[in-house]
């Protein structure tokens, strides 16, 4: 057995715990990574975000040819198969892979491939590939272990036809038909993508709303767009049963309803991995998800153990894993440490959906005096050039202030639009304001135009009060 002996040690190399090893790096610390897998970059490289968003970009290169006039010159709409799909989503995997690890050799940082164990609080024991175990020791250790898919026990995943959100990227065969369980934003994601692909999709929702969290305008229009691409969504509807067939799988519902399709995406709620770190070592016990609780310098109950990204629960994204990563090297080294907790929310799903701030509801039920402003795509130049009309942006300001309290947006590249809104809303008063929006000049024809659009709308709401 080697003995090594770091500042810190970051046990996953996802978001969370690269962003933790680089920053502390970058701060002079001696740091090593440990990660279970061969290759770098964690569940998000691998299997979440980066494989759903190349998947959603060919899916939506396919269907801009099949749908736009202007491709009918070269020929007639064409299917892809899944696995088709796949091989272009492979390659991003692994130029990512291949950047993620330059990382390693380029900040100092060890790399250390296997599984992380707790033995105390200063070491773990870590399993390497070949059966050999090293005991790696620190004086602070990171907890970046991430989530993976929750699977109920009376759900059989061995079945050939029932995949989870892991799985489904080896499917190798296109279905026709397929239930996606669970209508939060993996499951509405995967209805976007699997109906561009030409498959039937019902989307069971156990809610009364998809994605409740939106504001309502926004959810309205992810429910009517994909009913609009051939997505049955059913609300309020939980299973009964799942039964595998030789052909695919029928869920029975509580309701009494009976589902058929080829196939089954299970998406419903993600658990923390930390059943084998050996927390009981430690004193540190995760909760019934599997999640640590951590303090605003993400430390836990344990003085030097951290932990950040997915194990620590919401708002469990990519985005905010990264700062949270830089945040807790800088907790860990004692300078300019923050607290993330107001990532804006990006949702691929076709059309896009992203926004940041307020909802209507939430300054409703806050009585705060708000008014709206909207822009429809289709009113701009730059849309009605690319073809990709559908959308809305929409903001809310404060009456009296005019200070931007909310910003939510639906269509193409609605995930960039929103940022435009954010850079203002993050000025303190009194330069976050609807009127910057006015008195600025837009290149044209541009996305970033609706925001002029948007806040006249608005603006011409009060000026009659
Ligand atoms: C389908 C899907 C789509 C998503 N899309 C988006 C999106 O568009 N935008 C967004 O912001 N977020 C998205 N997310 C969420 C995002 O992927 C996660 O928030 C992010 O991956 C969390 O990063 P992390 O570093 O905490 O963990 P992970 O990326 O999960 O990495 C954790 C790493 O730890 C390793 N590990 C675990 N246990 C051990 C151990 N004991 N020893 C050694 N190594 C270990 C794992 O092998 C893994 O590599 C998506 C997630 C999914 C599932
Ligand atoms: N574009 C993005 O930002 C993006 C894309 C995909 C996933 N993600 C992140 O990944 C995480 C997981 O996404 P998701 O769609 O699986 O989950 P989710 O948290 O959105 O929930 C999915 C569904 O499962 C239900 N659910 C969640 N946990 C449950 C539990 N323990 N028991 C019973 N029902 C439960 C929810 O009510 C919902 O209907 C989310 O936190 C999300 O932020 C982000």
């Amino acid at each position: 057995m080697a003995d090594s002996k770091y500042d810190l040690v970051v046990i996953g190399s996802g978001p969370a715990g690269e962003a933790a090893a680089m920053s502390a790096a970058k701060k002079g610390l001696r740091v090593a990574v440990i990660e279970r897998s061969a290759a770098v970059g964690g569940n998000c490289t691998h299997k979440g975000t980066i494989p759903s968003k190349a998947l959603r970009h060919s899916v939506k290169q396919l269907m801009r040819y099949n749908t736009q006039s202007v491709f009918r010159a070269l020929g007639e709409p064409r299917r892809l198969t899944f696995p088709q799909v796949m091989e272009s989503v492979n390659k991003v995997i692994s130029y990512q892979v291949e950047m993620h690890t330059s990382f390693y050799a380029r900040n100092r940082v060890d790399l250390i491939v296997g599984d992380a164990k707790f033995r105390d609080a200063n070491s773990v024991e870590v399993k390497l590939a070949d059966g050999a175990r090293e005991i790696i020791t620190a004086e602070k250790f990171v907890v970046a272990t991430g989530s993976r898919p929750y699977r109920p026990a009376d759900v059989d995943f061995d079945h050939p036809r029932v995949y989870d959100s892991d799985t489904i990227l080896d499917m190798e065969h296109t279905p026709q038909a397929i239930i996606i369980y669970g209508a939060g934003v993996i499951g509405c994601e995967y209805a976007s993508i699997f109906a561009a692909l030409g498959m039937k999709v019902d989307l069971i929702n156990s809610r009364n709303h998809l994605l409740e969290f939106l504001d309502d305008e926004i959810s309205d229009a992810l429910s009517y767009h994909l009913r609009d691409m051939g997505v049955t969504v059913r609300h309020r509807e939980e299973y009964a049963k799942v039964i595998g067939t030789d052909r695919g799988v029928t869920m029975e519902m509580q309701s009494g309803k009976r589902i058929w399709a080829d196939a089954l995406l299970w998406c419903n709620g993600r658990s923390g991995n930390t059943g084998s770190l050996g927390l009981d070592k430690i004193g540190l016990e995760a909760n019934h998800r599997g999640q640590l609780a951590v303090d605003d310098h993400y430390c836990t109950a344990v003085e030097n153990v951290f932990a950040v990204g997915d194990v620590i629960g919401w708002p469990s994204l990519a985005s905010a894993s990264y700062d949270q990563g830089r945040a807790v090297a800088a907790a860990i080294v004692g300078r300019g440490h923050r607290v993330i907790e107001d990532a804006p929310t990006g949702i691929y799903t076709l059309p896009e959906i992203s926004s940041v701030g307020k909802t209507e509801t939430e300054l409703t039920n806050a009585k705060v005096p708000y008014e709206v402003g909207r822009a429809l795509f289709k009113h701009t130049a730059r849309a009605q050039i690319s073809g990709e009309r559908v959308g809305m942006l929409k903001i809310l300001f404060h009456i009296e202030t005019r200070e931007i309290l909310g910003i939510h947006c639906f269509g193409a590249e609605a995930a960039e639009i929103v940022h435009i809104g954010q850079a203002i809303m993050k000025q303190p008063a009194p330069n976050n304001s609807i009127d910057f929006f006015v008195n600025t000049t837009f290149n044209y024809p541009t996305m970033a135009e609706a925001y002029r659009s948007a806040a006249l709308d608005g603006l011409n709401r009060i000026t009659r009060l």
